[in-house]
């Protein structure tokens, strides 16, 4: 980083913070990760190292500037008067050793710290009047949050009603405790839909719902740490706590007042052994100045309290022994294996599969039956073997042999040129077929709801089904062969099947399921030749004449529609009555326009621009598909702002809209 100029700085920092929005997004408002905590974290310590160094580079929209969650415009807004923040991490005792010398250089003496445990889920916000429970909200941007008071209403140890009548605010965290979590995920497995990756994502997902009647099912629970205004007679933060549980709130027990370093090291050892046998789960322990007043003194940066601190967990491991290998064929054939292992609790679920991706993965680590391995979990998301302890290898043992047919049909498997995959070319492959109506029915391509993998095994093994256009044959009187399957889920799934049949052309093709031809690709090419027929009558120039479409596409389209058991595939469906035309939106430019990060947002542009004139910038914009207005509402998505914005970066601030610099603009244009 030293000879880093400024201006290669200001390129890692623009294509950082790039990924960093993305990934906070999917964190904060999909309640979705899409990569893992160490990942996420790795990228932001990199941000603020290269902010640190180059200053000049610092914008207020930065992620190290401010709090990253956003906001879901469909719930109502709440404006936290007090800000609420979020709070530095280290991942070493040496960093903690450093923030201590840092908060005793500022108050000029050794300080005691309120040690407390650092709870895995969202906070939530709760206020009372006169001793009622009047409102409840997230965390949001940190100005603005949302409002989720009829979903607090059914977390069960949320006091409504206070002894005493006190209008108050209190903080604290909103959690799924395992059991819960356990038990949620298990039912969502039976009901075909996906598992939530961890408590924490159970939690956000559970409280953030506009149907309260949901958050009523998911058991949630509170521990509540904060308290914004508390009475005079409240000068520290174990007394806060020791007084909020007096009054009926739900707070964690296991805090303790520390001075000493050593004694500090000592909690985090303890609960670094004990984190796997707590009811909840927690991701690291939180020091706080525990004297009110000094935490006063000490103050906030725009992001984070400087009197708290939070330690974080290293990845957990856990070592478990391998009793099968198991070979699974996949949507086109490719064929992975998986390790089973003796369960083990692993970052708060139960783990007994880590897949291994591919052969060569499986003769690189070369794991054999009876090994003992060292499991992690990938961000506290996917497991993964980290390493065999070999000096735990039983004697006499073997590398595991590569199958060489399908373990599902017996054909002969092949290794496809520059592939490192070995893959089943049957079209007949019952594996395969399993897969394939899978995805015919999953939510990008036709969104038949109810037919998970599940029921999709059980309707071929019974013989019901033997291709996607078998499904729109199904009659109530084969579904009732199916276990555990009774009226109602009979006929929602047949009326599922039935309403999938008006969909637009680009969900069948989507459906299809052809090599490298997803959703998006799906959309263009139907757009482009509108009805079925002539998509398969399209030759390979013609499909790579579209925009952003290449060769690899064009002729992986191309060569699937060539077989003649597609084309009675798809004449089939068609008698069916699967529609077979393009039926995507009227205004026809606008959808045209590719998908980028502009398209039919509504944006407002502010200040003095210094790379563009308004007029080119706003014409740039709409090329996007964008819509430029002139005024910051409610229904504004982004606010791109030069030097000396004023009022309009003010409103858009308090409302919540994403703020982008002109440069941060410019890198999404492209
Ligand atoms: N995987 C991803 O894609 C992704 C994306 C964004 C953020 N993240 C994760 O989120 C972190 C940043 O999120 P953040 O800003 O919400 O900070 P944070 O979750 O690391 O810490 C702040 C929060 O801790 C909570 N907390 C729990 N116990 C507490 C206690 N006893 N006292 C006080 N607060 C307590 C509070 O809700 C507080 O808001 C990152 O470090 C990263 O690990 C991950
Ligand atoms: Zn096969």
């Amino acid at each position: 980083m030293a000879d880093l100029t400024l201006d290669e700085a200001r390129k890692e920092v623009v294509a950082l913070r790039n990924k960093l929005d993305k990934w906070a997004d999917e964190y904060y408002s999909k309640d979705e990760p899409e990569v893992t905590d160490r990942v996420y974290d790795q990228n932001y310590n990199r941000l603020l190292e290269l902010e640190q160094k180059f200053p000049q580079l610092v914008t207020p929209d930065s992620i190290t500037q401010r709090v990253g969650g956003q906001l879901d415009s469909a719930f109502t807004k709440v404006t936290h008067e007090v800000p609420m923040l979020s709070m530095g991490d280290v991942f070493s005792k040496e960093e903690l050793r450093e923030f201590d010398e840092r908060v005793q250089k500022q108050v000029g003496h050794a300080v005691d710290y309120n040690v407390e445990l650092k709870i895995d889920g969202l906070s939530i916000n709760l206020e009372y009047t006169a001793g009622k429970l009047t409102r409840a909200s997230t965390r949001g941007n940190g100005v603005v949050g949302e409002d989720v008071t009829a979903n607090a209403r059914f977390i069960a140890d949320i006091p409504q009603t206070l002894p005493e009548k006190l209008t108050t605010e209190v903080r604290g965290e909103c959690y799924m405790g395992k059991e819960a979590f356990a038990k949620l995920n298990a039912q969502r497995d039976e009901e075909g839909a996906s598992a939530f990756a961890n408590p924490r994502n159970a939690a956000a997902g559970s409280l953030r719902q506009l149907d309260a009647s949901v958050t009523k099912k998911r058991h949630l629970s509170t521990f509540i740490y904060t308290w914004v205004n508390p009475p005079a007679d409240i000068t520290s933060q174990h007394q806060a706590i020791a007084e909020l549980d007096r009054l009926g709130f739900h707070t964690n027990q296991t805090g303790r007042k520390l001075a000493k370093l050593d004694e500090i090291f000592a909690f985090i050892d303890e609960y670094t052994q004990k984190r796997d046998d707590l009811p909840y789960g927690i991701d690291g322990i939180v020091l706080k100045v525990d004297d009110l007043q000094l935490q006063q003194a000490l103050g906030n940066t725009v992001k984070i309290p400087r009197w708290e601190i939070a330690y974080k967990f290293p990845p957990e491991e856990q070592a478990t022994v391998v009793h099968e290998i198991k070979w699974t064929v996949g949507r086109t054939g490719v064929v992975t294996p998986t390790a089973i292992m003796d369960p083990v609790q692993l970052a708060g679920t139960t783990v007994s599969h880590a897949v291994l991706h591919n052969a060569d993965l499986l003769r690189e680590k070369d794991v054999r039956l009876g090994d003992t391995v060292m499991l992690h979990k990938a961000g506290d998301i996917i497991p993964e073997i980290s390493e065999v302890v070999l000096a735990k290898r039983p004697k006499g043992t073997e590398p595991y042999p590569i199958p060489t047919v399908c373990p599902s049909c017996g054909e002969k498997l092949i290794h496809l040129q520059d592939e490192v995959a070995l893959r089943c070319v049957n079209p007949a492959c019952p594996a395969q077929i399993e897969e394939g109506i899978t995805h015919f029915a999953s939510r990008p391509a036709m969104n038949i709801d109810g037919l998970g993998p599940k029921i999709v095994r059980q309707l071929i093994n019974r013989k019901l089904v033997h291709s996607v256009a078998d499904l729109y044959h199904l009659q109530a009187s084969d579904l009732e062969q199916l276990d555990h399957f009774k009226d109602k889920a009979i006929s929602n799934l047949l009326t599922a099947i039935n309403n999938s049949k008006q969909n637009s052309v680009e969900l069948l093709l989507t459906g299809l399921g052809i090599d490298h031809v997803g959703a998006k690709a799906a959309r263009l090419i139907a757009q482009k030749f509108k009805n079925m027929t002539k998509i398969m009558a399209a030759d390979v120039q013609e499909v790579a004449a579209i925009d952003t479409i290449g060769m690899t596409i064009a002729e992986a389209l191309t060569t699937y529609f060539a077989q003649d058991e597609v084309k009675e595939l798809v004449d089939q469906l068609r008698a069916s009555g699967v529609n077979m035309d393009y039926r995507g939106p009227s205004e026809e430019t606008q959808a045209a326009i590719p998908d980028n990060y502009f398209k039919d947002k509504t944006v407002v542009l502010t200040g003095t621009l210094a790379y563009y004139t308004r007029s080119d910038f706003t014409k740039k914009l709409q090329a996007l598909g964008a819509k430029v207005t002139s005024s910051v509402s409610g229904k504004t998505d982004y606010l791109i702002y030069g030097k000396d914005a004023g009022s309009k970066y003010t409103k858009a601030q308090k409302l919540g809209v994403q703020l982008l610099t002109e440069e941060a603009a410019i890198a999404q244009v492209k």
